[in-house]
């Protein structure tokens, strides 16, 4: 099992640099079994959504794992649909029963301008972040952040905020490292939580990974995410094979060099990137 390390956020909580992701591990016996497996090879970071539909069964692993709550940090997500005060206050209630725990390590607004609140989705933020703010009042969140937001959604945020944003979650990976968005996070101490780390699958077409992962001793999956690491990023690997999930936590025995790190900027543009959260259409 391989042992979990640690970042301190910028109000002092501790959190896993490596996160389990969960997106598309199907509600049931799927899910349930790959968030056991993750807890077994020694995750201790669960990354789950309301709209991942799943948060029954990765309560289900979390509770049957024995493990100390805790130990544990355990993320979801607040939807689209659910950007005013009453509706995210709601969701968070909604989110705890179905995880079964009685407090979130994090919270989430998903995206930061859903179709249904476009005109307004400034004032829709601060009215869903106000409810998230009281939620850590009442130690049902420890820690708010953000996903999937660019400098012009945090600037906005930061205005009406008492708490301020702690993670923005964003897909990162060496084909998309979103420069504007990340040099924006790192001077407000904001941490970039890495989303399809390995481009949904898309980052084992760059052939170029395959020569630095055997110079290694290491897979491409390995390296693209200790690339992640050594950025300062906390990625989110998903699989639901017991053996990727395994190896994509195992990345604390190599590091890359300078020259390797290089080599891996060098893709940016090759294999995937971002939406735009201002088009999306959901
Ligand atoms: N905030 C947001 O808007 C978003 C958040 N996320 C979060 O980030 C997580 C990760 O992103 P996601 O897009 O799911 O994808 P990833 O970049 O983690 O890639 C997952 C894919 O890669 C495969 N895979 C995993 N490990 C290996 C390996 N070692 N070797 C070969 N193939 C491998 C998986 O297959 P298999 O499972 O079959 O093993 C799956 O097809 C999500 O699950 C979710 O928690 C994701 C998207 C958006
Ligand atoms: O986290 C994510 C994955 O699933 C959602 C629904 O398709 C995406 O929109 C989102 O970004």
């Amino acid at each position: 099992m391989t042992e979990q390390t640690y970042y301190t956020l910028k109000n002092g909580n501790k959190i896993p640099v490596v996160g389990f992701g969960t997106w598309q591990a199907e509600n049931g016996e799927v899910a349930k079994q790959a968030v056991k497996s993750a807890l077994e090879a020694g995750y201790r970071h669960i990354d789950t959504a309301m709209i991942y539909g799943n948060e029954a069964s990765v309560g289900e692993a979390i509770k049957e794992s024995g493990i100390a709550r805790e130990e544990l940090f355990i993320t979801t997500k607040l939807w689209n649909k659910d950007h005013s005060y009453e509706k995210a206050k709601q969701a968070i209630n909604d989110s705890l029963e179905k995880l079964n725990l009685d407090y979130l390590d994090l919270y989430l607004i998903h995206w930061p301008n859903p179709v249904d609140y476009r005109e307004k989705w400034q004032q829709a933020n601060a009215d869903a972040w106000r409810a998230m703010e009281e939620a850590v009042e009442e130690g049902k969140i420890k820690n708010i952040g953000v996903s999937n937001f660019l400098p012009h959604h945090l600037k906005a945020l930061e205005e009406s905020a008492t708490i301020q944003p702690v993670i923005n979650q964003i897909y990162l990976n060496p084909s998309d490292q979103q420069k504007v968005i990340v040099d924006y996070c790192k001077n407000k101490g904001i941490v970039l939580e890495a989303y399809s780390p390995l481009g949904t699958g898309d980052i084992f077409k760059l052939k170029e990974l395959e020569e630095i992962a055997d110079s290694h001793n290491k897979t491409v999956a390995q390296v693209v995410l200790r690339w992640s690491l050594q950025k300062g990023f906390l990625p989110l690997p998903k699989s639901v094979t017991p053996s990727r999930i395994k190896e994509n936590i195992e990345l604390f025995d190599f590091e890359l060099s300078e020259f390797d790190m290089g080599l891996i900027d060098a893709l940016q543009g090759k294999a995937g990137q971002a939406r735009n959260p201002d088009d999306v259409t959901f």
